[in-house]
This record gives structure tokens, C-alpha cells and sequence, in this order.
């Protein structure tokens, strides 16, 4: 069944570790809204896997709930789940050396019934997937084989088979040098265009610039969420990341936001300050 529907939304999320002293997060209600990317940033430790693993219903939440077109996850099977929600893993030890086609087939399996095998409507879908990423010539060859950045690129084209109305990406840009992490946010943009709800974190508040969406950036005593625009902005991304950022806007007409890494400064000219919202 090709579930079309898509909304997910937490409700007074909290989650805590057994045993552990404060839990990673309390109250968080966001949504992801058909077409319109939520990118989720924010300092390393401070929850943004441990939210996608909640609402991809791989975790439990301590408290509240997360419903998908306003039904709880939970009433769902792990297959019912699957064709609604892909998930991409931060990283993922690849135990067996698998051909690239092989495991970016497996995104099928929600799809297929119980002992049914990938027929060649699922390969073609698959073949695409990898094209799609630039990556068609890698088909053939043992993930083994592959280095991290483009294994993570495979992972990618897994998540895009998979066909389900809403994507959770955690990460999809570490490891990627600059041209794939083009090639993944040309995706994710395409993907928002198709009316696919998209969850994604990242190290990078440009990256939210890029996708244009919403932004969820948890720190570490408060959230805050809303238009791309309105979050990433000097003040919030130093409340967060604890160091000056500057939101710029390059000749090409493009925002970005640029961390102060300390160095070498000079008096000469800079890309204009973005105009505020
Ligand atoms: N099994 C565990 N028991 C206790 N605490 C844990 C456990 N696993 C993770 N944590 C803690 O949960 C918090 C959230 O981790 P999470 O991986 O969600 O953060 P993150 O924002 O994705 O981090 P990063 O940017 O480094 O990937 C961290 O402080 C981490 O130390």
C-alpha cells in the first residue's frame, strides 16, 4: 500500500536514558509539514539523533506521543511503520559485503511481501535511486569496498527507494565532500518540491539555509523552532553553539552562515550582512 498522507508531529516529547540524571528532552512538540524540510540542528550531545530515532518509532519516549496524520506511531507494525517512515542511521557497520544494488534493494522491503523477492520494477527503482545521487557506477561493487562518504552516499539512495511519504535523514551530509553534500541537498530540496515531509539533521545551520524549510535548533536549556529564516540568526545560533556565527549573503544572492573559528582578520572587504527577516 502507498501510503500518500503525511504529517508528523511530536506532542510533549520527552526522552530519558534508564538511569540517567536529566533526561535529553522535555516537552518538545514540532511537526514536519508535507513539502517543507525540518532540518534539525544544534551541539553535539544535546538530542537530535535521539529525536529522529522517536519519531522514526525506533525509540520510546518517556512522555507523550508522536502521531503520523494524527494517529499515535505506536499503533503501528514495524512493517505499517516502514511504509511510512524511512530512516537513514548516523552510521551503520556493514556486517556482510553486499553489493551496492543489493543494499539500496533492501529499502524495498517494506514493500514486498513476506517472501517475495525484488522483481525488476523494484531493481529499476533501485538503479534510479543511484543515479539519482550520481552514484550509478558504483552498483556493482561491495559496500566493503566503498570509503565512509560513499557508503553514507549509498545509505542515501536506500532511503529514497523506500518510497515512504516521509524521510528522516540523521546526518546525511557528514562525511560528504562539498559537491555531494550539493548533490544530497538537491535531493532533499526535489523530494520537499514532491510534498514529502523531510526531517534531517546536520552540523550546519547553511544547510538550512539551503533547504529553506523549517528549523528545529535544540540547545542546551532551550528549543526553539520555526522558519528557516527566524531561527538561523546571529543571537539564537550563539545562545546554541556558544560562539559568534554571522548570516551572510554571498554575490550569488545565497545566505549562509559562517562561525567565527578565530585566525588571522583583516580590514578587507566582507559579503554583505544578510538583511534582518
Ligand atoms: N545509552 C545511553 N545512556 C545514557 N546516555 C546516553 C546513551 N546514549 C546516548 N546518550 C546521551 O544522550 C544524549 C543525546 O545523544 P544524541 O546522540 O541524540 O545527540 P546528538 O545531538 O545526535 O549528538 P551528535 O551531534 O554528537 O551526533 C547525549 O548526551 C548522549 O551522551
Amino acid at each position: 500500500m502507498v501510503v500518500t498522507t503525511a504529517s508528523l508531529a511530536t506532542h510533549g516529547l520527552a526522552f530519558a536514558h534508564p538511569g540517567a540524571r536529566r533526561p535529553v528532552f522535555e516537552e518538545l512538540s514540532v511537526t514536519l509539514r508535507p513539502g517543507h524540510p525540518l532540518i534539525i540542528l544544534g551541539p553535539n550531545g544535546v538530542g537530535k539523533s535521539t529525536l529522529l530515532r522517536c519519531l522514526a518509532g525506533l525509540a520510546l519516549p518517556t512522555r507523550g506521543t508522536v502521531t503520523f496524520a494524527g494517529m499515535p506511531l505506536r499503533g503501528l507494525n514495524d512493517a505499517q511503520r516502514a511504509r511510512r517512515i524511512a530512516f537513514m542511521a548516523q552510521s551503520e557497520a556493514e556486517t556482510f559485503a553486499f553489493t551496492v544494488a543489493d543494499i539500496v534493494l533492501t529499502g524495498r522491503a517494506a514493500h514486498l511481501g513476506l517472501f517475495h523477492r525484488p522483481g525488476k520494477a523494484d531493481r529499476g527503482r533501485a538503479a534510479r535511486a543511484l543515479h539519482r545521487l550520481g552514484i550509478g557506477h558504483f552498483a556493482a561493487r561491495s559496500m566493503h569496498e566503498l570509503s565512509g562518504g560513499e557508503q553514507q552516499m549509498v545509505r542515501m539512495a536506500r532511503a529514497l527507494v523506500q518510497d515512504s511519504p516521509v524521510r528522516l535523514l540523521d546526518e546525511p551530509m557528514a562525511h560528504l565532500d562539498l559537491a555531494n553534500q550539493r548533490q544530497v541537498l538537491d535531493v532533499v530540496r526535489a523530494l520537499a518540491s514532491e510534498g514529502l515531509a523531510i526531517g534531517m539533521s546536520s552540523h550546519d545551520p547553511s544547510h538550512a539555509l539551503a533547504c529553506g524549510g523549517d528549523v528545529l535548533l535544540l540547545g542546551r536549556t532551550r528549543a526553539v523552532a520555526g522558519p528557516v529564516e527566524q531561527i538561523i540568526a546571529p543571537a539564537l545560533l550563539k545562545e546554541a553553539y556558544g560562539l559568534p556565527i554571522d548570516v551572510l549573503r554571498t554575490e550569488r544572492g545565497r545566505d549562509v552562515a559562517v562561525p567565527d573559528f578565530g585566525g588571522p582578520s583583516s580590514a578587507a572587504r566582507y559579503l554583505s550582512r544578510r538583511p534582518d527577516p
